[in-house]
């Protein structure tokens, strides 16, 4: 069943000099968790922060730390993110040929699951893996840069997988990611999800602007 909405900040817009800050702003003006990218410049074209920044972010923020891990392979690196503190992680189901045992891994290490599907990637290819899944990130945008737009197809894809999750009677939690803003979060919220990560959307006009800027989102 849908859940109320939680909004995820990704951080990935934030100011990078001042990470620690802003993880306290989007905390205090609301974020119900935080969103972390890392990239790797190899499974998507740019390169971003690894679990040492993760680490340092954790004190700044009880919410939970929902990391969206573009990388490949993903296997080597979970108990890193694990132990840095992550709550959530999410892999994509394109950046290997294992990943039902991927998800075992991320479990053995003690967080939630999330497997996360590109624009081109049809939601078919997750059918077997619901039953190991704490949540299904669809990705609006093609990953790897904030301040995309929404690409519309995908609200038929997510409003498959809620068909999906809601006809299995499974608690699974419905993430969108990309391109995601006042004017999109409505339409994304019909099509079925329950959680909306907006970086530029969050992070525009500074710290005096968040707590308005996720209120309008929440709509
Ligand atoms: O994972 C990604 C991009 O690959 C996202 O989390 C973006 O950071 C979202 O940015 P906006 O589209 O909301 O600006
Ligand atoms: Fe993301």
């Amino acid at each position: 069943m849908q859940k109320p909405v939680r909004i995820a900040p990704s951080i990935l817009s934030a100011d990078f000099a001042k990470l620690g800050e802003e993880v306290r702003a989007v905390d205090e003006a609301g974020a119900d968790w935080i969103h972390v990218d890392v990239m790797d410049g190899h499974f998507v074209p740019n390169i971003t922060i690894g679990p040492d920044v993760v680490k340092a972010l954790r004190p700044h923020s009880d919410k939970v730390f929902d990391v969206h891990l573009m990388i490949a392979p993903v296997d080597p690196y979970i108990d890193a993110f694990a132990g840095a503190g992550a709550d959530i992680i999410t892999v994509h189901a394109e950046a290997g040929a294992h990943t039902h045992r991927t998800l075992q891994r991320v479990k053995q290490a003690g967080c939630k699951t999330g497997v996360s599907l590109n624009p081109a990637t049809s939601e078919s290819i997750i059918d077997y893996l619901y039953e190991d899944l704490d949540l299904i990130l669809v990705m609006s945008v093609n990953p790897g840069f904030g301040g995309q737009s929404f690409i519309d197809g995908q609200l038929r894809k997510i409003a498959a997988i809620r068909k999906r999750i809601d006809t299995l009677g499974l608690d699974i939690d419905l993430e969108v990611d990309g391109g995601v803003n006042a004017e999109t979060a409505p339409q994304v919220i019909a099509a079925g999800a329950d959680v909306l990560v907006a970086g530029s959307a969050t992070f525009k006009g500074g710290p005096s602007a968040y707590a308005e800027n996720i209120r309008r989102l929440k709509g």
